[in-house]
Parts: structure tokens; sequence; C-alpha cells
């Protein structure tokens, strides 16, 4: 349960979560000197590694909320580079079977679930704060988790196909909320576009505008939450 205090701020300490320092270093210089409110740590790539590094941390010490943040590759005509994605859900887009009729999501299989659901309050008070206070693009949709990058044309068009409403994938989201939802904290997922997703092309990464705009909400989230 979020605490909140008479100005609506979350009342207790947050813990960010992203894959590489880059993104850390890029985190850390927007939320400021005295950001005692909000801890960093490493998730490491893939949503194995990001499950087990956020299940330790939160063993260790109480958060009252975690965010995965990092650079993302974006689904073509949703999201474009230097853009913000918040999600509404984080989804385990590969977790499941193939079939000759399909992919077979998790559910399907009477195993678990694949899809993790953001409370909408808090997407929607830092989407508002972040287009408020600043000129980034931001787009509230469902953010997917893959341990592979998306790197043709062709498994681009299937995950169009089966998650219209998808707006970015990345490779921590579902590890991160998964431990959080273990320990009963909520969790969200922000991602700013570095690359768009398609035929792999490493050379067309932005990464320099994604940090840049990863900074940008970072200074905004120490105001808002
Ligand atoms: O080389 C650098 O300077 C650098 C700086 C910051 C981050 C990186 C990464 O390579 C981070 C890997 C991280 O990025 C996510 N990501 C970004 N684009 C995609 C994509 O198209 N598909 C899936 N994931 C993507 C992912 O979460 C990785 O963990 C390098």
């Amino acid at each position: 349960m979020l605490k909140n205090t008479g100005n609506n701020k979350i009342n207790s300490k947050i813990l960010i979560m992203t894959s590489v320092e880059a993104e850390q270093n890029a985190i850390r210089e927007g939320l400021g000197l005295n950001n005692e409110r909000f801890t960093l740590a490493l998730a490491g790539v893939g949503p194995m590694s990001a499950a087990a590094n956020t299940a330790t941390m939160l063993a260790n010490s109480d958060f009252s909320l975690v965010i995965n943040m990092g650079i993302a590759g974006g689904f073509p005509e949703s999201a474009s580079i230097g853009d913000v994605v918040i999600a509404l859900k984080m989804v385990a887009a590969d977790l499941g079977a193939e079939s000759e009729n399909g992919f077979k999501p998790i559910e399907e299989l009477g195993f678990g679930k694949s899809v993790y659901t953001v409370t909408p309050d808090l997407v929607d008070k830092v989407n508002a704060a972040i287009q408020i206070d600043s000129l980034i693009s931001v787009h509230t949709k469902t953010i997917l988790t893959l341990s592979t990058v998306t790197g043709t044309t062709k498994s681009l068009e299937e995950l169009q196909q089966r998650f219209p409403e998808a707006g970015a994938e990345a490779m921590e989201g579902f590890g991160v909320a998964t431990a959080a939802e273990l320990k009963g904290v909520p969790c969200m997922e922000i991602r700013s576009i570095s690359n768009l997703i398609g035929p792999r092309d490493r050379e067309a990464w932005r990464i320099k505008d994604a940090l840049e705009s990863l900074k940008v909400v970072s200074s905004i989230l120490k105001e808002v939450l």
C-alpha cells in the first residue's frame, strides 16, 4: 500500500533498477544531490538477472515503490527516439510456447502469468508531471519484456500482431515486477527510446538522446513521487 503525505508524495523509499551503469548515472544526475529517498541498483541485462537482483534489494531493505528504468526499443508509429514510454502493463512477451496455431502465453498453459498491471494512479501522476514539466513526448502503453532483442522485420510484425497496444520492448521489466509483486511492493516501468524495433542496426541506436530523456524524467520524478 502506498502511503501519501499531505502534498501527495510517496512517503518512503523508492528503488530504481536499471540494467547498466550508464542508465544509472543519467538517473542519478537527474535526481541531483540530497535524493536519499531514492536507491539506485543494477538489475543486469535480462529478466532473470533483473528478478534476482531486485529480490535481493527488496530482501535487504523496505521500499514503497520499485521502478524499472532504462533505455528501450520503440515500436515504429508508437514512439520515437528520445520519447518516453510509461508502462500500463509489463508483459513477458516470450514466456509461453510456440504452436502451429501461434504463440500460447503461459496463462494458456496453466503455469502462471505473463502480465503485470501497473497501478493506474501512479502512471497518471508521472505521465502528467512529465507532460507539464518537459518537452518530452510521453506515451502510456504496454512495455514488453523479451530475453532476445527483436532484430528482424518478421519478429517485429509478429509482436505487433500479438501486442497492438505495445509501445516499447526492453529486457528487464517483467523480472523486476515479479520480484516486487512477491514482496507486495508496487512496481512501474519507465523507458526512454534509444532505437526503433526492427532489423538489427546497432549503429542507429541513439543512446545519448535516450539517456538525456532519462535524466530529465528523473529530475521530475523526485518532485512528483
Ligand atoms: O553502450 C552504451 O553506452 C550503453 C549505454 C546505456 C545502455 C546500453 C545498453 O545496451 C542497455 C541494454 C538494455 O537496453 C534495453 N534495450 C534497448 N533497446 C532495446 C531493444 O530494442 N530491445 C530490447 N531491449 C532494448 C534492454 O533493456 C537492455 O537491457 C548501452
